[in-house]
């Protein structure tokens, strides 16, 4: 492992259209929920930012959209397109909120108006923004709707949010994040409560209309990680653990957090026997972190090392880059290539 700044994180920086450094989100001394976040985005790139409940994905997402809980200091930069998103006043996110960041929340049916229909409620971001005459937007929202897959999308327009299927709902939802072209769509769990093959409709469609904006895509599910992400950050206990390519990270895991959140995914090749296997024990919660690896208590590699933080670093040549003393899949490690003369 060689001791260099996390080369993934910043080496496109500058072309990035979303350059997050040291982000963190602490609600008192020792109690960092976020804890440096590090990441960049491109136009047109989906960011996962992966780990179980608690490790700070959450918070990461309300920051960069401006829906921290009171309470929650946040330092370090966040840059969307030239403007620093730390430190804005509520009232400066109204004027950013739909045409520079927007949010897709998991559950459709409470995030919608009930009482305005689907249509209106696509005209009002547009309408907020001032973008479009009044005949333009009701044309503009009916083109959404189609773009996003819903059948016969004039009629739909005039349809109230209880009127339509939960799919049909998380695509509205996709339709009025889209509809004051922003340059962030930050996606939190959006598809977790649609079954399976509705969730790979939308997780398709989410990656096809999003060629313009950055996705932040948060989950806790690597087999969603695998369709739609074209680079993941693994966090876990408010830190980086792991961040990479979707194809080194799925393919090559440097973290045992990571090998650990890739072995619970089923296998859809493989018939399941018995139980899929769960990560033991739990993430510590916030004030219970101390210092050395949060990981080491469910570590099956944890040493005596441990106890000191590994610092994230890169590992292998892809420009990944892991928080691990021992981390897999390395020059050092790899018994394959210890095997090679
Ligand atoms: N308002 C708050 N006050 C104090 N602690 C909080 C608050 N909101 C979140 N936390 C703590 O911050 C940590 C990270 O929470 P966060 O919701 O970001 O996690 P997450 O990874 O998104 O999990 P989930 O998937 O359950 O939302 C947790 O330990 C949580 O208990």
């Amino acid at each position: 492992m060689t001791m260099t700044q996390p080369a993934d994180a910043r080496s496109d920086a500058a072309d990035a259209v979303l350059d997050v450094r040291d982000l963190r989100v602490s609600f008192g001394p020792g109690l960092d929920a976020v804890d440096g976040l590090t990441l960049t985005a491109r136009r047109g790139e989906t960011v996962a930012l992966v780990g179980e409940s608690g490790c700070g994905k959450t918070l990461s997402a309300l920051t960069l959209s401006g829906l921290l809980p009171s309470g929650a200091a946040v330092s370090g930069s966040a840059v969307l397109d030239g403007l620093q998103l730390v430190g804005r006043r509520e009232k400066q996110w109204r004027g950013l909120r739909g045409s520079k960041v927007s949010m897709i929340f998991q559950d459709a049916a409470t995030a919608l108006n009930p009482l305005m229909t689907v249509g209106a409620q696509i005209e009002e971001v547009m309408a907020i923004h001032g973008t479009h005459g009044r005949a333009e937007r009701r044309e503009r929202a009916v083109q959404l709707l189609a773009s996003v897959g819903v059948p016969d999308a004039a009629h739909r327009a005039r349809n109230h949010p209880h009127q339509l299927s939960g799919g049909m709902r998380q695509r509205v939802m996709i339709a009025i994040a889209l509809a004051g072209s922003p340059d962030l769509v930050v996606a939190d769990e959006p598809t977790t409560a649609l079954d399976v093959t509705v969730q790979a409709q939308v997780l398709t469609l989410l990656r096809d209309s999003t060629r313009d904006a950055a996705v932040l895509f948060i989950t806790h599910d690597m087999g969603v990680v695998a369709e739609i992400a074209d680079r993941v950050v693994v966090m876990y206990a408010g830190k980086v653990v792991e961040s990479g390519t979707v194809t080194e990270v799925l393919e090559r895991p440097h973290h045992p957090y990571t090998v650990a959140l890739l072995a619970s995914v089923p296998d859809p090749d493989t018939p399941r026997v018995g139980e899929l296997p769960t990560i033991p024990g739990r993430v510590p919660p916030l004030g219970e972190r101390g210092t050395g690896c949060p990981f080491r208590d469910r570590c099956p590699k944890a040493q005596e090392r441990c106890a000191e933080a590994p610092p994230l670093a890169a590992v292998g040549d892809t420009g990944s880059v892991a928080a691990c003393w021992f981390p897999e899949h390395t020059a050092q490690t790899d018994p394959a290539e210890e095997a090679t003369p």
